[in-house]
C-alpha cells in the first residue's frame, strides 16, 4: 500500500464536486493538494478553507483551464517549483456538453490526455523521475452508453480505453507508473442536473425521461463514498489499468474479456 504522507499531489476541476472530495481525502492522508480549475473564486476560497483545516501550505490553488496546453504546463511547472514533486495526479474535470460537443471532448477526453501526459514525463523512471499515480476520472457512461449524452459517453468511452492502453505500455515498458480509472454512476453533484438543460444537452432534451428512469436504476452517490475508491486505486500498488465502477449497491473492479465476446454472423 502506498503511503500518503508527505507526497504530492494534483487535482483537476477541484473546486466543486467529485475534485473538492477528491482533494480532500488525499489531504486528509497526509498529501499536499495543488488544486487546478477554472473556477478562480470557488478554487480561491478552496485553498483558504483546506489550509485552514489542514496546515497552512498543504494546498495551493492554480487557475486553469485543461483544455490549454499552456496553462496547464504553465501550472505544473508552478507546482514543481513550490511543492518539489508531483506523486498523485487525478484528471477529474469534466463538463456536458452536447450543443458545444467540440468544447466537451477538448476537456473531457483531450484535457485528462495532457494532464496524463505531463504526469507522466515528470513521474517515469526512464526519464529519472519516482514514479506515482495517475487517476483518470471516466464514468459509468465509459462503460454503458448515456443516451442523452453521446458525446460525453464517446469522451469517457475514450478516457476508459486511453487510460487502459497506457497502463499495458506502463507496464511494458516498465515506466513505474500506474494509471488508473473510476466510473462512478450518478453522484449527487451540480453537474448532475445538466440533464434538466437545454443549454448543455440540445436535441436530446427530449429524452430526460429516460435519464431520470437510468436514475431509478443507479440511485446517486455521494461525493465521500466515490472519494474511498480514489484513495484505494491510488494506495494499492497492486493495481495498474484498473477500472473501478461504483454504484450505490457496491463498487467493483471491471473484468473486460481477453477474447472478444460474439455472435457469429454469415457474411
Ligand atoms: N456527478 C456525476 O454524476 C458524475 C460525474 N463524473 C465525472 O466526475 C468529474 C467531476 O464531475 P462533478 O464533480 O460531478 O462536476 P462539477 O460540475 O460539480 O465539477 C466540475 C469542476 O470542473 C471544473 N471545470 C470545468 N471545466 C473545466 C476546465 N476546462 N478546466 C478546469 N476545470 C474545469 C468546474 O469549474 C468544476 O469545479 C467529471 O469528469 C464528470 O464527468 C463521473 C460520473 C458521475
Ligand atoms: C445527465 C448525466 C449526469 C451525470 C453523468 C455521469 O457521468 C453519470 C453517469 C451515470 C450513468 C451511466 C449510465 C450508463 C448506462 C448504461 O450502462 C446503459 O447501457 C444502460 C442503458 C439502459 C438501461 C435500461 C434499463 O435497463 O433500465
Amino acid at each position: 500500500m502506498m503511503a500518503l504522507q508527505g507526497k504530492v499531489a494534483v487535482v483537476t476541476g477541484a473546486a466543486q464536486g467529485l475534485g473538492k472530495g477528491f482533494a480532500e481525502i488525499l489531504l486528509q492522508n497526509g498529501a499536499k493538494v495543488a488544486l487546478l480549475d477554472i473556477n478562480e473564486k470557488a478554487g480561491k476560497e478552496l485553498e483558504t478553507q483546506f489550509n485552514e483545516a489542514y496546515g497552512a501550505d498543504r494546498t495551493h490553488f492554480y487557475p486553469v483551464d485543461v483544455s490549454s496546453d499552456q496553462q496547464f504546463k504553465d501550472a505544473f511547472q508552478k507546482i514543481l517549483s513550490k511543492f518539489g514533486q508531483v506523486d498523485i495526479f487525478c484528471n477529474n474535470a469534466g463538463i456536458i456538453n452536447e450543443k458545444q460537443w467540440e468544447k466537451t471532448v477538448s476537456i473531457n477526453l483531450c484535457g485528462v490526455v495532457r494532464g496524463t501526459y505531463l504526469a507522466l514525463e515528470h513521474m517515469k523512471k526512464e526519464n529519472g523521475g519516482q514514479g506515482g499515480v495517475i487517476v483518470n476520472v471516466a464514468s459509468l457512461a465509459g462503460l454503458g452508453p448515456l443516451a442523452q449524452t453521446p458525446i460525453y459517453t464517446a469522451t469517457k468511452f475514450g478516457v476508459v480505453g486511453f487510460t487502459r492502453a497506457l497502463a499495458l505500455a506502463s507496464e511494458v515498458a516498465n515506466y513505474g507508473v500506474r494509471i488508473n480509472a473510476m466510473c462512478p454512476a450518478f453522484v449527487r453533484t451540480p453537474l448532475i442536473d445538466s440533464f434538466n438543460s437545454e443549454e448543455q444537452i440540445g436535441q436530446f432534451m427530449g429524452l430526460a425521461d429516460f435519464t431520470r428512469s437510468l436514475m431509478e436504476k443507479f440511485p446517486s452517490l455521494e461525493v465521500e463514498e466515490v472519494s474511498k475508491g480514489l484513495l484505494l486505486l491510488v494506495k494499492d500498488d497492486s493495481l495498474n489499468g484498473a477500472c473501478l465502477a461504483m454504484m450505490r449497491d457496491g463498487a467493483g473492479l471491471v473484468s473486460f474479456p481477453k477474447e472478444i465476446p460474439k455472435t457469429p454472423v454469415a457474411l
